[in-house]
């Protein structure tokens, strides 16, 4: 196959949606397909992509089968776009971090033999012994985090080791839930994959390995050696290395491509399955990050990230190995609370219209005349709350005066907790700096106007939202042609495009929020703590 017809396949595996594009060698975008969960499949009644326990609201999952049915869809509906699969030189895959899915003993046997004539779910709807994954939203596993940071002397240590603290969402403490509460599963769990290998096994015909980017984010392996350490694996579950597998470099060519996407979509026996990884890793690879940029992913997370050299220690965020060079790291802040929260409160403040949650943000002045809120719809990562919390210049309110205050309110307040962790974690914001915003709502530009204000620095956005989808498919090219470099690879990308600069006297506005948003932060969890004791 020559380079100029040389094509590229990147699919994305997010909370809410599978998406796929096909790039061609100059990595311009040829076709774009999704499946939407929630109205694609009704009859998994998901609500975002998940569904919450309606006994326990911190216990969120998503059905495998979902997930399998989507891709059926998504193959199809790539075809209808004039998707030629003959061209896909190699396929990589992504998808929302720490969900785990759970392979019935023999289902790699059912995985390697796939009857091309039959979709996926007719096939492997009896190959899952947990068919609601966990995913990252849930955050019912507080007990097994413990137990984790017990196994290693504590928090501090379990950051040294692994690049966080324990998470309820990562996948260590959920895979130690399941063993915990429903044995007979765990014993009947032949291997466990991340939601992005789910999708790499899905296209290899046989289980994947987990990367080390994705597989960082567990709180299971020693990010320097890039191993599983062997006591968090004890502190879990029995028999975890052997159902994990080893873990390998994210631009590994895992193999061929199966037989069932071979026949089934006459993708070519000799097209290449590269390793998948996490979406925010995977964002990392579809954005030029060098030193000085700050990514920011305006998605149902909302997260912030950047390059790093040497791992640094943080209990608040995350260090995760590299998705482009083994031997650097990446820095990582998650906020659960992203967009589906500015969708509520644009959803009570204008009826469900962007526009109009546009024109009362810009009605508002910079400050928002000293009121702040903080609205956290489910349980929050950073900082661990839930529920909504406003203030005006001097104390705590119930409600705001106006509608426009509370939508500022919400965007600032999402965004002055960005800069105060991304500061903890020894970025720097200000001078110097420009942040790359990505995601969904990096294309609402007055949302965008308040990033640039309250971390004083310019945002650019680059030509697709879709960073982790499209870094997929420029992985999958980085992992084809290993003796190429990946700055190489991604020198045919047009430059990010700036989109606004902060106003001149956004830092002596928000610099002070910033302070009196952590001493808010201090305030609510000594509460909390007094609460819970
Ligand atoms: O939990 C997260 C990262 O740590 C989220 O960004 C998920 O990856 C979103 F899918």
């Amino acid at each position: 196959m020559g380079t100029q017809d040389r094509h590229f396949l990147g699919v994305d595996l997010s909370t809410q949606q599978l998406k796929a594009a096909i790039v061609n060698d100059n990595l311009e975008v040829l076709h774009e397909a999704s499946v939407l969960f929630d109205t694609d499949l009704p009859e998994f009644r998901s609500q975002g992509g998940a569904i919450v326990d309606k006994y326990d609201s911190q216990n969120i999952t998503a059905p495998v089968m979902m997930w399998v049915k989507a891709f059926d869809i998504l193959m199809d509906r790539m075809i209808v776009t004039g998707a030629d699969f003959s061209k896909i030189a190699a396929v990589s895959g992504t998808a929302q971090q720490h969900g785990s899915v759970y392979w019935q003993r023999g289902s790699e046997e059912t995985l390697k033999k796939l009857d091309p004539s039959q979709f996926l779910h007719e096939q492997l709807a009896h190959s899952f012994s947990v068919t609601n994954s966990p995913i990252w939203m849930d955050s019912s596993t507080t007990k097994q985090c413990k137990e984790l940071e017990e196994a290693v002397g504590g928090p501090e240590e379990l950051a040294k080791i692994t690049g966080s603290r324990a998470y309820e969402r990562f996948t260590g403490s959920q895979i130690a839930k399941i063993f915990q509460t429903r044995p007979d599963a765990y014993k009947n769990t032949e291997r466990v994959s991340l939601v992005s290998s789910f999708v790499t096994s899905l296209f290899l015909g046989q289980i994947a390995p987990i990367d080390i980017s994705d597989g960082s984010g567990m709180n299971l392996m020693d990010i320097r050696t890039k191993t599983w350490h062997q006591p968090l694996l004890d502190a879990c579950a029995p028999g975890l290395k052997e159902k994990l597998g080893e873990p390998v470099p994210s631009y590994t060519d895992i193999g061929p491509i199966s037989n069932y996407f071979a026949e089934r979509y006459h993708f070519l026996p000799k097209c290449r399955v590269i390793a998948g990884t996490g979406d925010n890793p995977a964002s990392l690879v579809g954005m030029r990050l060098s030193d000085g940029w700050i990514a920011v992913s305006l998605g149902t997370s909302d997260t912030a990230f950047l390059w790093l050299a040497e791992p640094k220690l943080v209990l608040d965020g995350h260090v995760l190995c590299n998705p482009i060079d083994k031997d650097a790291y990446m820095a990582l802040l998650c906020f659960k609370n992203g967009s589906l929260t500015r969708e509520r409160i644009r959803n009570t403040c204008t009826e469900g219209n962007w526009d109009i949650f546009n024109q009362l943000l810009e009605s508002t002045p910079r400050g928002n005349f000293g009121n702040m809120g903080l609205y956290y719809d489910v349980q929050e990562i950073l900082p661990f709350l839930k529920g909504d919390f406003r203030y005006n210049k001097t104390q705590k309110v119930n409600k705001f005066s106006s509608l426009e205050v509370e939508v500022r309110a919400c965007v600032e307040g999402q965004f002055i907790a960005k800069r105060a962790y991304a500061e903890d974690f020894g970025l720097k914001v200000g001078k110097g700096t420009k942040i790359l915003a990505t995601g969904g709502a990096s294309q609402n530009k007055a949302i965008l106007q308040v990033l640039a204000d309250v971390l004083n620095s310019p945002v650019y956005v680059q030509e697709a939202a879709n960073s982790a989808m499209l870094g997929a498919a420029y992985q999958a090219k980085h992992g084809l042609l290993p003796e190429v470099s990946y700055s190489e690879i991604i020198s045919v990308l047009p430059e990010p495009q700036k989109v606004c600069d902060p106003y001149s006297d956004a830092e002596e506005i928000y610099a002070p929020m910033t302070e009196r948003y952590r001493q808010i932060i201090k305030e609510l969890l000594a509460e909390q703590n007094c609460k819970g004791k």
